[in-house]
């Protein structure tokens, strides 16, 4: 028997998804900085798009287009360029690695949408490929934990159950396809300051548990329930940094959305439709009320970041 050969690739594109936190419970602040979670993390179908192909050993390169490209970082900080580095200096014998990085943009930064994240997942994946690394899902998850918190669920997608400081992911039973419509700001938050705000209206937080209720409502696949079961520890903390976003909630549930949450430490607000009918009527009677830079229909939940 003839033993096939790896391909080899000299460019791979990878979709990556943004994702919103239907739960976000959080608890008190740890000695390392961080925060510890009890989160339900939901990907939707908001991409971006991110390009690695061949460069000589050695050589990172990276450029960014699309949705707040001229806010991204190009230097070292670049999840996307961080993470195609980590991986070479952990897998690869450095003189063959080398990476010239291309991202297409339709995640809003900064927006509590973790696109930063995703597009660090997404160059994991294209890189691995690019350099016919044989990694296992495991010592990919490890290396997507070191590069952020949300990293190792960008990698995963669908629903799932995030814990530790949210690097510690597990996919959730969920039923059905549920109808979103996000809404964007016009300035973006800095996910530290949400947490440090955080920290100061809670003096005391509360070892975090997701809520039975929510989990319940994925397994029925009732949107009604999901709603109702929307849950975010930091919306207070966001609200209070950009108390704007109080109106756009309220203005979206008046429109009929069934449930609306800040999305993670924000400012994006998801609303939760009905249907495919009631998130079209919702994205459009939004839209029109101009609170938003602008608003989005997605649909959840959608893969983590794969190759296309
Ligand atoms: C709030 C959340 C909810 O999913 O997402 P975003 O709204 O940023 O997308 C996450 O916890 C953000 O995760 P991520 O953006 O990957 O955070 P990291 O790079 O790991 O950490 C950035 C900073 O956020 C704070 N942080 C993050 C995670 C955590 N569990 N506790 C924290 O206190 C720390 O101040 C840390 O220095
Ligand atoms: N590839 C990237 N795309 C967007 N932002 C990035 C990227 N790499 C690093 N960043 C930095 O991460 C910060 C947070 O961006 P993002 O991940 O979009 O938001 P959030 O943490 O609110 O989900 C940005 O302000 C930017 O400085």
């Amino acid at each position: 028997m003839v033993s096939p050969v790896p391909p080899t690739y000299d460019s791979v594109r990878v979709r990556v998804p943004a994702k919103i936190n239907l739960a976000l419970k959080v608890g008190p602040r740890r000695r390392d900085g961080f925060h510890p979670l009890a989160t339900v993390y939901h990907a939707v179908s908001l991409f971006d798009e991110v390009t690695v192909n061949r460069a000589p050993p050695g050589r990172f390169s990276i450029t960014v287009t699309g949705e707040g490209a001229a806010s991204v970082p190009r230097d070292d900080s670049n999840l996307a360029l961080r993470a195609a580095r980590l991986l070479a200096t952990s897998f690869t014998d450095e003189s063959v690695a080398g990476a010239r990085i291309e991202i297409a943009k339709q995640i809003p930064v900064a927006g509590g949408l973790a696109g930063g994240s995703a597009d660090g997942a997404a160059s994991l994946v294209g890189c691995s490929m690019l350099w016919d690394l044989d990694l296992s899902p495991e010592q990919l998850r490890r290396v997507a934990a070191l590069l952020g918190s949300d990293v190792p669920f960008a990698m995963l997608g669908g629903t799932a159950m995030g814990s530790g400081r949210g690097e510690e992911v597990m996919p959730a039973l969920a039923r059905g396809t549920f109808h979103w419509v996000l809404g964007f700001a016009h300035q973006g938050l800095s996910t530290p300051a949400v947490y440090r705000r955080f920290d100061e209206l809670n003096p005391r937080p509360a070892v975090p548990r997701v809520p039975v209720a929510l989990m319940e409502a994925l397994r029925a696949g009732d949107p009604e329930a999901l709603g109702a079961a929307l849950d975010n520890d930091l919306q207070p903390a966001a609200l209070d940094l950009q108390p704007k976003l109080g109106r756009t909630l309220s203005a979206g549930l008046e429109l009929g959305a069934v449930g609306a949450v800040v999305s993670g430490s924000g400012p994006t607000i998801a609303f939760l439709a009905g249907d495919e009918n009631a998130a079209v009527d919702l994205a459009v009677a939004l839209s029109s009320e101009g609170l938003c830079r602008s608003v989005r229909r997605a649909t959840g939940p959608v893969p983590g970041a794969r190759p296309i």
